[in-house]
C-alpha cells in the first residue's frame, strides 16, 4: 500500500483538515505490466530514495532503499533525464529514461535491456557489413582482373609498338637499300632515272629550264691500279661527299650513275647556273688533295659534261642524258680536269 495524504485548506486559507489516501501496490503492477518493454526491460517508481515499485516484481525489494548508482546521481542533479548503467538488480546492461513526477517526490524509471534493444539492430548491422564485406569482395576480384586486363592490354600494345616501330625501321632501312649506293651512300642510278623521269616531265610542263652535269673520275683505273681497290673505294666515297657538299638546293640531287660516274640533277637551273654548280663540285673534289700519282695534276681530279636547256613536249630524257655524256667525252678528249657545256 502506498499512502498519499494531503492538507486541505478553507477559503481563508486556514487549516481544514488533511485528506488521506492509499493506493494499492497491485493496482501498479498491472498497470505497468501493460506496457511492452521487452524480455530485459524495467520499469522501476521510486519514493524519495526508496523503491516503491518495480518491474519485474520482487517482492523483497519493495521498500528498500535504493542503491547508490549512475540513475540515482543524475535523477538527483536533473528533473529528467537518460543514461545506461548497470543495474544494481540484476546486473543487466539498460538503457534508461528518468523523469520526476510533478508535486510528487515519486522518481518514475523506465528501462530497456541494452542487448535486447541494439539486437535488431546489430543484427541489421551484421547482414549490413557481410554484404558489404562480400561486395568489396567482388570488387576487388573484379578490380585485380580489371587491372590484370589492363596490364596485358598495355604490354600488348607495348609489343605492338615496338613491332611497329621495328618495322618502321626495317621499310626505313628498306628504302634506304633500294634508293642508296652501298658504297658511297648517295642515292643509286635507279632513283636518279626515277627522279629524272618527274623533273623532266615538270619542267617541260612549266616549261622551266633543267640540267644534266655528269661526273666521272680522271685516270681511276689508273688509281686502282696504283693504290689498289681499297683505296680506289675510299676516294670514291670521298668524292661522294664532296659533290653532295656541293650542291644547295633541297630539289638537286648527286647520285652514282655507275662505276666512277656520278651525276648532278639541277631542276630549274639554266646552262649558266649548272657551269656555276659544276665548277663548284670540280674544286670540291680538287680541295680533296687526294694524291694521284698517275694523274698529270698529281691528284685526283675530275671531268664534267653539262646538258641544261628547257625541254620542249617531244624532248626525252635521255636525250639529254646523252648530251651530257658527249658534253664529258669532250671534256676529257680535250685534257680532263675541266667542264664541257654541251653545244658549246
Ligand atoms: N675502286 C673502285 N673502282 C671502280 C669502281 N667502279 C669502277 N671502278 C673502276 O674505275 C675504272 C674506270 O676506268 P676507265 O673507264 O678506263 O676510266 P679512267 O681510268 O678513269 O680514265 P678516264 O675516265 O679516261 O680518265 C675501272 O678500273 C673500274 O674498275 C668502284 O666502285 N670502286
Amino acid at each position: 500500500m502506498i499512502p498519499l495524504s494531503r492538507r486541505l485548506n478553507d477559503a481563508n486559507g486556514q487549516f481544514a483538515g488533511v485528506a488521506l489516501a492509499t493506493l494499492h501496490l497491485k493496482y501498479f503492477q498491472q498497470l505497468l505490466a501493460q506496457f511492452h518493454i521487452g524480455q530485459e526491460g524495467a520499469i522501476a517508481l521510486v519514493l524519495t530514495d526508496r523503491l516503491m515499485l518495480r518491474i519485474p516484481h520482487v517482492q523483497a525489494d519493495i521498500g528498500r532503499q535504493m542503491p547508490a548508482s549512475p540513475l540515482m546521481e543524475q535523477a538527483a542533479r536533473q528533473a529528467s533525464g537518460s543514461l545506461e548503467q548497470l543495474s544494481p538488480f540484476d546486473q543487466t546492461v539498460r538503457m534508461i529514461n528518468f523523469d520526476h513526477a510533478r508535486n510528487y517526490p515519486v522518481l518514475v524509471a523506465v528501462a530497456t535491456g541494452k542487448d535486447e534493444a541494439l539486437g535488431e539492430w546489430r543484427r541489421g548491422a551484421l547482414i549490413l557489413t557481410a554484404v558489404m564485406l562480400s561486395l568489396c569482395a567482388v570488387i576487388a576480384v573484379a578490380g585485380h582482373f580489371l587491372i590484370r586486363s589492363m596490364q596485358l592490354r598495355a604490354r600488348a600494345e607495348a609489343g605492338l609498338r615496338q613491332a611497329r616501330d621495328a618495322l618502321g625501321t626495317a621499310n626505313e632501312k628498306l628504302a634506304h637499300m633500294a634508293r642508296d649506293d652501298g658504297l658511297t651512300g648517295i642515292p643509286n642510278r635507279r632513283y636518279f632515272d626515277m627522279r629524272l623521269e618527274k623533273v623532266f616531265a615538270q619542267c617541260q610542263r612549266i616549261q622551266r629550264p633543267l640540267a644534266i652535269v655528269m661526273i666521272d673520275v680522271d685516270h681511276f683505273k689508273q688509281f686502282n691500279d696504283l693504290y689498289g681497290h681499297p683505296a680506289g673505294d675510299e676516294c670514291l666515297k670521298r668524292i661522294a661527299t664532296a659533290l653532295r657538299s656541293s650542291i644547295r638546293r633541297p630539289e638537286d640531287l648527286v647520285a652514282r650513275y655507275g662505276g666512277e660516274e656520278m651525276v648532278l640533277l639541277l631542276p630549274e637551273t639554266g646552262a649558266a647556273g649548272a657551269l656555276c654548280v659544276a665548277e663548284t663540285a670540280r674544286n670540291a673534289v680538287a680541295d680533296l688533295r687526294i694524291v694521284h700519282a698517275g694523274s698529270d695534276a698529281g691528284q685526283v681530279t675530275v671531268s664534267l659534261g653539262v646538258a641544261a636547256w628547257t625541254p620542249q613536249p617531244e624532248d626525252l630524257p635521255l636525250e639529254m642524258l646523252n648530251a651530257a655524256d658527249a658534253a664529258l667525252y669532250q671534256a676529257k678528249a680535250a685534257g680532263r680536269n675541266r667542264i664541257q657545256l654541251h653545244g658549246s
